[in-house]
């Protein structure tokens, strides 16, 4: 299928050419297009380029719109203002765009990438024999989606996590456990995520207990780290219990997430731990990091500490231990050379700025990065409570990700539930719905801001019917479904003769900015364009309703099927970019 051309792109097309032929050093200026209340575009650009062509605007503006041509797509155009342009678009230019949106059903008319390339995203990266988060919650969802936006616009994705599955602390862990054998036996095969994670909790605090109050055991646990670090076959094994019991929990939540993580894309630290010391001998050897007082260091003229000294990245220790940045450069080094990344994306709190800041610098003096093989932090705000401060239990402990999903899916089963009886949903259904609102409100909650900014976690508002909420985005596809569903004999149909109510217009020009608007928000990584987007469709779609009606039988028979065809290219509108967001679209609600 060819991709569709936007009719904001033709009518750029249009005024470019009209630019040319009036001024031709002009020739290729941007005539600065935007939707506008006036007329249906309106054109800014021309202003500029009479101050450059020492002109006067209304003038220049005048002879361009002699040379525009009109019909097939611009209906009108005409100088306004200082000199500006506003354009009107023909009604059949905007159905039959939209028919070629239609007759492409996969894709919507979204364009490919001009030059795809290899992006490896590094999210949902939880640690192991550890709880996970909210912070953790953001980088799985946020990950999920970009990447999922990436994939759609023909970037090839290789997926990698991250997990921290290595270090200091588990010496501890495994001294203790090799202490107490039977800890972490199964009796019976089956063990659900809650309970593995109740498991590595009990551990962990036993363990913990002891390391504070037992001076030998203390000095047990740090043999144990060396011998962890040596590969020591038997405290390797040990080592794998924990990462299988706390993948058996990592897969838990992530299905309560409703996300696909594949168990081939889980390289946590220790993955590259066979790198380490050749990672740190090319950056001594070609002077990228020096030794200070016994560490392998690297030093920034612009990071320093409060005393006003350097804060250098410490990529060896002076023990000789390896710690996270030694790990990162390492896995830069696997990305690039291994997997021949163009880009590396890194979903990762803002709180580890400077590190990766540090860690890609260093990546760059060595010549591992460089203008062909970037680096990126999609870098998050911290999640907060209805109060404005971090998000913290009554207790002041940090909450469980999974009790916020369950949550999550109460209320949202409650608010399904209520309106079940009139949908005539069977209980199997109210559940299912029930978990695809109460994850969609979560997710959607964290997508639809921009993701540096800090977030209120306000339950309540998210899964409010009302306003921008992945909820309100569900009923108005839902909706539409069940108009489909009424309708009938009558068929949806493309009807390009036909005039359009304005409503109807400004739902089809909005409808047409999908495919760029898909595109922006995947190469800038930021789903929260895409979401904005949705719920301006959404919104146009009440304003439509509420001017225009689909199934009344005063329509004539071509006005009910030129409807049902723009509220189903609606609706599927919906349902491809909810699910770039990772959101189902219930049938029915
Ligand atoms: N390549 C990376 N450093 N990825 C981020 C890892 C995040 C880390 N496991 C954490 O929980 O904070």
């Amino acid at each position: 299928m060819a991709p569709v051309t936007s009719l904001s792109h033709s009518v750029e097309q249009h005024l470019t050419s009209a630019l040319s032929a009036t001024l031709p050093e002009a020739g290729g200026a941007d005539p600065l297009l935007r939707r506008s209340d006036r007329a249906d575009f309106q054109a800014n650009g021309i202003l500029a380029l009479a101050k450059k062509a020492k002109a006067n605007p209304r003038e220049l503006a005048t002879k361009v719109v002699a040379n525009v041509v009109t019909g097939d797509v611009i209906k009108e155009i005409e100088v306004s203002g200082p000199g500006f342009l506003n354009v009107t678009i023909t009604d059949r230019a905007i159905t039959e765009n939209l028919a070629a949106r239609y007759a492409d059903a996969d894709r919507l008319g979204v364009p490919h990438a001009p030059q795809p390339g290899t992006t490896v995203i590094d999210y949902a990266q939880p640690n192991v024999a550890k709880e996970m988060h909210v912070g953790h919650l953001r980088s799985a969802v946020i990950g999920d989606a970009t990447m999922r936006m990436l994939e759609f616009t023909g970037e090839s994705v290789v997926r990698r996590h991250h997990i921290g599955d290595w270090g200091t602390q588990f010496g501890m862990l495994i001294q203790y456990l090799d202490e107490h054998p039977h800890e972490l036996d199964h009796k019976d095969a089956q063990v659900s995520g809650e309970e593995a994670m109740s498991n590595l909790d009990r551990l962990y605090k036993a363990a913990r207990r002891l390391f504070d109050a037992d001076e030998e055991f203390k000095t047990r646990a740090r043999r144990r780290v060396v011998d962890l670090q040596a590969g020591e076959p038997h405290t390797l094994a040990i080592w794998q219990k924990f990462v299988d019991e706390s993948k058996i929990y990592f897969f838990s939540v992530f299905e309560k997430l409703d996300m696909e993580i594949r168990d081939a894309d889980i390289v946590g630290e220790s993955g590259y731990n066979d790198m380490l010391a050749e990672t740190c001998r090319l950056l001594e050897e070609s002077g990228v990091a020096v030794r200070s007082e016994g560490a392998l260091c690297v030093f920034f003229d612009d990071v320093k500490g409060p005393d006003g000294n350097p804060v250098p990245l410490i990529v060896q220790k002076s023990d000789g231990g390896y710690g996270y940045a030694a790990t990162d450069l390492s896995a830069i080094r696997d990305r690039v050379f291994d997997i021949k990344a163009s880009t590396l994306l890194y979903v990762v709190d803002a709180r580890q700025s400077l590190h990766f800041k540090m860690v890609f610098e260093t990546a760059r003096r060595a010549g591992w990065l460089n203008d062909e093989v970037k680096a990126h932090q999609l870098a998050f705000g911290t999640v907060l409570g209805k109060d404005g401060k971090p998000f913290k239990t009554r207790e002041g402990e940090t909450v469980k990700l999974v009790d916020l999903l369950d949550e999550a899916v109460d209320r949202a089963t409650a608010v399904v539930r209520d309106k079940a009886e009139k949908v005539g949903l069977s209980e199997r259904e109210i559940e299912e719905n029930g978990r695809y609102v109460g994850v969609g409100a979560v997710k959607y909650a964290d997508l639809s801001t921009s993701a540096v900014r800090d977030y209120k976690f306000d339950l309540d508002q998210m899964v409010s019917l009302n306003g921008d909420t992945s909820v309100y985005l569900q009923y108005a596809y839902a909706r539409i479904q069940s108009i489909l569903r009424k309708a009938g004999e009558a068929r949806p149909s493309a009807r390009p003769e036909l005039e359009l109510a304005p409503a109807e217009r400004a739902l089809g020009l909005h409808l047409d900015q999908f495919g760029e608007t898909v595109a922006e928000a995947a190469a800038e990584y930021a789903p929260h364009k895409l979401a904005a987007y949705l719920y301006q469709l959404a919104s146009h779609l009440t304003t439509f309703y509420d001017q225009c009606h689909v199934l009344s039988p005063d329509n004539a028979p071509k006005v009910v099927e030129n409807r049902l065809f723009l509220v189903d290219l609606t609706a599927r509108t919906l349902q491809r970019g909810m699910a770039l967001l990772g959101i189902r679209t219930p049938e029915r609600l």
